[in-house]
């Protein structure tokens, strides 16, 4: 069944929540690429347009304790928004409490407010992690904010949070809409369109370091998939599972005995690295070196190597639908971004292919290597965009309301 879309909406005077995804890259409180804050747009837009008052609410980062809480403020993407937006945005310093609702009580028509880090509810409390595991109470809490809910979140749709899951549950429960943002409808139309009949060859290229979280779609996309492409931190534990010595590099123990039942169910169509830039630390200027099959013991792997990009390379050269999401090396440092370089260019260079990227990180890369404008479809999602990919259905989307 058809889902509420915002524009289904009549926002006047209706002060309206919204789910962004605002989760975007960040370092000393300078944002490394403002996407996802871009993306967004759309959705405000429409709400302040037409009379509304629009309340966002985001996660940034992963908050263990108190002490993330000063790289992990929203102030800095409030004010990013407010230069994209060209109008004043009100950030509130906290996300629950007499402060936001005086906040909201203040607004008018036209306006917003940037609530802080939803995550910053995942610190010290009897329910444990509030947000990240959905107290309800606090979904509650944040629905009766509001008269109306747009989730527009959808790299974080793979996520069954309070701020996502749970507030729309409550605002249903209350009778009131829970409606999908723009970007989150356009996300949905082209990753689908872009896998209802794929041309083949159909390559996934997977990496980056969010291993235990990733690792799990490549069951599904085995059918779907021609070749899958292992670089970046997700290459090591595939490494390790063959019998591979592998160093300091990133790995997860928990996920070996996966990774061997998935190289032996893959059927060659997994390609691992034959050859990584190995340093010695986490460091640009860290000593390295490309090594060939084990890695020294006081050494990780934070890159592809030559040999590793080439095969890639050649695989790519006859893809016709490439779906990319994690960069194939520790790519914020200059050292180490030859491999995300290069697989990002044999994706530019595709000509007749569907080429869709996903991912925060990702997108990041492809925006510093100029290739963006050579790109199919770029997602705002990266777990996300692989999880809809392989079909399941997102608890961030499915909490939406029917039409
Ligand atoms: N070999 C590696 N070792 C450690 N970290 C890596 C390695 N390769 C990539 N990374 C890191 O992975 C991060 C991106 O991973 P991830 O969040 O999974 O991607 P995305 O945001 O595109 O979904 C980058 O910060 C990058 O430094
Ligand atoms: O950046 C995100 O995911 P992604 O790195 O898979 O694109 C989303 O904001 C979700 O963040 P999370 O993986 O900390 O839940």
């Amino acid at each position: 069944m058809a889902k509420l879309i915002v524009s289904d909406l009549d926002v006047k005077d209706k002060k309206v929540l919204v789910r962004v995804d605002f989760n975007v890259p960040i370092k000393d409180g300078v944002i490394g690429d403002d996407n996802r804050i871009v993306a967004a747009l759309p959705t405000i837009k429409y709400i302040i347009e037409n009379g509304g008052k629009a309340i966002l609410l985001s996660h940034l980062g992963r908050v263990k304790s108190d002490a993330d809480k000063k790289e992990l403020t929203l102030k800095p993407v409030a004010d990013r928004l407010s230069e994209v937006l060209q109008k004043p945005v009100t950030f509130v310093p906290e996300n629950e409490g007499k402060e936001v609702e005086a906040a909201i009580s203040k607004m008018n028509d036209g306006d917003v407010v940037v609530l802080e880090n939803t995550r910053f509810q995942d610190i010290d409390n009897s329910f444990g992690k509030r947000e990240s595991k959905n107290d309800p109470a606090l979904g509650e809490y944040w629905a009766s904010l509001g008269d109306m809910y747009v989730n527009d979140a959808f790299g974080t749709a793979h996520r069954s949070h309070a701020s996502n899951v749970g507030i729309a549950e409550a605002m249903k429960k209350a009778g009131k809409p829970a409606a999908a943002g723009y970007l989150m409808e356009k996300e949905i139309r082209f990753l689908g369109d872009a896998v209802a009949n794929p041309v083949h060859p159909f390559v996934t290229i997977l990496g980056g370091a969010k291993v235990s979280d990733k690792i799990d779609v490549i069951t599904n996309l085995i059918p779907k998939s021609d070749h899958i492409l292992i670089g970046g931190g997700m290459a090591y534990t595939f490494l390790a599972a063959k019998g591979q010595e592998i160093g300091k590099s990133l790995f997860e123990p928990d996920k070996v005995d996966l990774a061997k039942k998935l190289l032996k169910d893959a059927a060659g169509k997994i390609v691992l690295p034959v050859d990584n830039l190995a340093a010695t630390e986490f460091s640009n200027d860290a000593a390295r070196k490309v090594v060939e099959g084990n890695i020294p013991e006081n050494m990780m792997g934070l890159d592809i190597g030559p040999k590793t990009i080439a095969n890639f390379k050649e695989i790519l050269k006859d893809a016709k639908t490439v779906v990319w999401n994690g960069p194939m090396g520790a790519f914020e440092m200059p050292n180490f971004a030859e491999g995300t370089l290069e697989v990002g260019k044999s994706l530019a260079e595709l000509s007749g292919a569907t080429t869709i990227i996903g991912g925060g990180d990702s997108t990041a890369a492809a925006k510093q290597l100029g290739i963006a404008p050579q790109i199919t479809h770029i997602s705002t999602g990266g777990g996300a965009s692989l999880q809809y990919l392989e079909g399941k259905e997102l608890p961030g989307i499915a909490c939406i309301s029917d039409k």
